[in-house]
This record gives C-alpha cells, sequence and structure tokens, in this order.
C-alpha cells in the first residue's frame, strides 16, 4: 500500500506532463499540435516534451514489410511510457498496431486533418496530374497500397500509361529531397504521400493533386493523431486525453481499425478505406473537449483490397446507424468479415505467404553471411 507521503509526491510531480514521440520534424510538429490544445485547456499543467529514434527510423535500407512487425514507429518509445520517463505519446494513427502491447492503450485520438493522398512533382516539373505524366515515370511511394490501387486505376483507365513504382524510405523532409534530387541521384518523378503530412509540415503547396476515393481508398486511420498511455494512468492523464479527443473521428477511425484488425493487417497491406458520418444527431451535453456529445449518426465504411499487381480490386460497402464507438467498431468487423469471404480474403493471405518465405529467405541469407 502507498504511505501518504508516496502519494502527495505523486500528484505534486503530475502537474508537469511529458509527451513523446518520434524526432522527425513531422513528429514533433504533431506533439506540439497536442501540447497546443492541452495548454489552452489546462494552464495550470506544465508539458515537456521527449524526442526518440524507433525501430522504422533506424533501419532505413530494407524494405518496410520484410522488417516484421507492425509495431515499427511505436516499440521503442513504449519503453519510454513503461519506464514513466513519459506520460504519453503523440502518433499518427495509422502507424499504430490494431492490437496494443499488453499496459498500454489509446487515450485519444484526435480531429483528423485532410486523409487523401497527394501527387507531389519534382520541382520544376511541367506536369500536376498523374494523368500528364508520360509513360514510364517513375513514382515513388512506400506504401503498397499506393502503389497497388494506383497500378489499378491505370490500368482500368489509361491502359497506354504504364509507370514505374519505387520504394522511397525515410522521413518527408528526407524523401523530399530525394524527390527534388538531381545528376546522379535523380530517381523520382514524382512521390505519392499523405496530405495531412504535407499540410502539417507547411508544404501543403507541394500537393499537384489530390488522389482521393474511388481512384485512391486512403490508409485505415490516415491524418488522425492518437495519444497512447498506460492502461493504468492516472484520472488526470485520462481528464487531459478525454479533452483531445474528436468523437466523429474517433467513431470512423474505430471502424476502420476494427476491419484492419479483422482482416489481420498492419500499415503494409493493400488496404484503403473511405469512411464518412451522416445524420449527425448531437445531444445538449457538452464533452470535455468543449464540442456537444455525439449522439448518433449513419456510418459508412468502404473497403478496398487490392493485389499487388493491381490487376484485381475488391471494393465492398457496409452503412448502419452507430450510437458509440463499440457500435463502429462491429460495422467495421462486419466490413472485414464480408472482405474476407470475398477474393480479398485469397489476396491477402497470398501476401502474407510470400511474405513470410522472403522474410525468411532474407533471415537465412543474413545468418549465413553472419557464420562466414
Ligand atoms: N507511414 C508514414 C506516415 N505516417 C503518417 C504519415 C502522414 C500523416 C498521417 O497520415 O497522419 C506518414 C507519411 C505518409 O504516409 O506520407
Amino acid at each position: 500500500m502507498a504511505s501518504k507521503s508516496e502519494v502527495d509526491s505523486s500528484k505534486f510531480k503530475g502537474t508537469t506532463f511529458t509527451l513523446g514521440s518520434r524526432q522527425s520534424e513531422l513528429a514533433q510538429i504533431q506533439t506540439n499540435i497536442v501540447i497546443q490544445k492541452l495548454a489552452e485547456k489546462f494552464p495550470i499543467y506544465t508539458f515537456e516534451t521527449k524526442f526518440n529514434e524507433t525501430e522504422g527510423d533506424k533501419n532505413q535500407s530494407q524494405a518496410l514489410f520484410l522488417l516484421g512487425g507492425k509495431a515499427l514507429w511505436t516499440k521503442g518509445l513504449e519503453e519510454l511510457l513503461a519506464n514513466k520517463q513519459v506520460d504519453m505519446l503523440v502518433h499518427s494513427l495509422k502507424d499504430v498496431p490494431t492490437d496494443l502491447p499488453e499496459g498500454f492503450k489509446i487515450g485519444a485520438i484526435l480531429e483528423r486533418e485532410e486523409c487523401v493522398d497527394s501527387l507531389v512533382m519534382k520541382k520544376g516539373s511541367p506536369y500536376k496530374m498523374l494523368e500528364d505524366m508520360p509513360a514510364g515515370s517513375r513514382i515513388g511511394t512506400s506504401s503498397v497500397r499506393r502503389a497497388a490501387q494506383v497500378k489499378n486505376y491505370l490500368q482500368n483507365h489509361h491502359k497506354d500509361l504504364e509507370m514505374v513504382f519505387k520504394d522511397v524510405r525515410g522521413n518527408l523532409n528526407t524523401r523530399l529531397k530525394k524527390l527534388d534530387a538531381t545528376g546522379v541521384d535523380d530517381a523520382f518523378d514524382a512521390l505519392i504521400l499523405a496530405r495531412a503530412g504535407l499540410v502539417r509540415l507547411g508544404w501543403s503547396d507541394r500537393a499537384t493533386q489530390d488522389l482521393a476515393p474511388p481512384v485512391l481508398y486512403y490508409a485505415v486511420s490516415q491524418g488522425a493523431l492518437a495519444v497512447e498511455i498506460r492502461s493504468d494512468a492516472s484520472q488526470e492523464l485520462s481528464e487531459l486525453c478525454e479533452a483531445l479527443t474528436h468523437q466523429s473521428t474517433q467513431w470512423k477511425c474505430l471502424a476502420e481499425r476494427a476491419m484492419l484488425r479483422r482482416l489481420e493487417g498492419g500499415c503494409s497491406v493493400p488496404v484503403g478505406v473511405n469512411t464518412t458520418l451522416t445524420n449527425v444527431e448531437q445531444g445538449e451535453e457538452r464533452l470535455r473537449s468543449g464540442e456537444l456529445i455525439l449522439k448518433s449518426a449513419v456510418l459508412e465504411i468502404t473497403g478496398c483490397v487490392t493485389s499487388l499487381d493491381g490487376e484485381q480490386q475488391f471494393v465492398r460497402t457496409i452503412e448502419g446507424k452507430v450510437t458509440n464507438g463499440g457500435e463502429a467498431e462491429n460495422l467495421g468487423t462486419q466490413l472485414g468479415e464480408i472482405l474476407l469471404n470475398t477474393e480479398a480474403g485469397q489476396i491477402l493471405k497470398q501476401i502474407k505467404a510470400d511474405r513470410a518465405s522472403r522474410a525468411k529467405e532474407a533471415m537465412t541469407v543474413e545468418t549465413a553471411a553472419k557464420t562466414s
């Protein structure tokens, strides 16, 4: 049992909260967005930051899907949370695995920034739209979802416009530098990036075209920020999280994540979504965030699974009235179930089997190199 003095000292310490995230400029900006919101609502508290590298930042050479674990961007940071070096972690929700390790939970999902993907041309390019670019153009993206869907779109609508999709790694600053490189380092004609990241970095003028559904279904939870906390977080921390939560974003993202969980996918499967809330009914009561409480809405969610070569694509939609996050999750799970029972399920199964054997191969090569 805690002695009285221990309780008092922990309460005193509670007036400063430390927020952790990755070191990239985008991650730091996102953390500051969260701090700004908190400082507005809780002027009595002090907020500090701690930025650390993650596995995903360290290993920039291997393809993301070969790195295996789905927790590339969160695992190292969770250690800080477990050690109580930080009180909250700020993530892009799309980088957060659908199942968190024991001891952690998502405390808040914040209002979504624009969730579509955008095309970004090399500096000085005469083109703006995907359709303007010549055949053979080199498109940089490390997302199999983007590459597969854009291939599918080109095959169906611009048959003679075959493009080359190339992996591009690194944070957004690094990627834009690679895009604009000339001479021997000239490797890309355009990139496809999340619009939300460009907006937050103040680079939205670099986007020349939005690629939105039904051409390109966005990633599950793209554009939304999440705060991760310990499962046993204090009452004060829970209150901070409540004040950050944006209910309609939360319902949409819970549905999307439930679908992805059912498909057993991480951030590296060719799965996209499009989610809307309509017929929104609000109550009288205000939440800690200042918003009127959401009583019910019609949630429509579309899921899209594409084969890696873009040749097959399966799109299904489900809608229903929901009155809480749990009901939104149920709809998402149902959609995942429906997709699994179409050929989409076969596509995903095949991709997983191929990857497992490629990862095994990569491991064998590595071990052989070590022992020789
Ligand atoms: N996987 C990288 C990543 N994680 C979150 C964002 C952008 C911001 C967001 O989607 O919330 C990006 C960059 C991108 O996909 O272009």
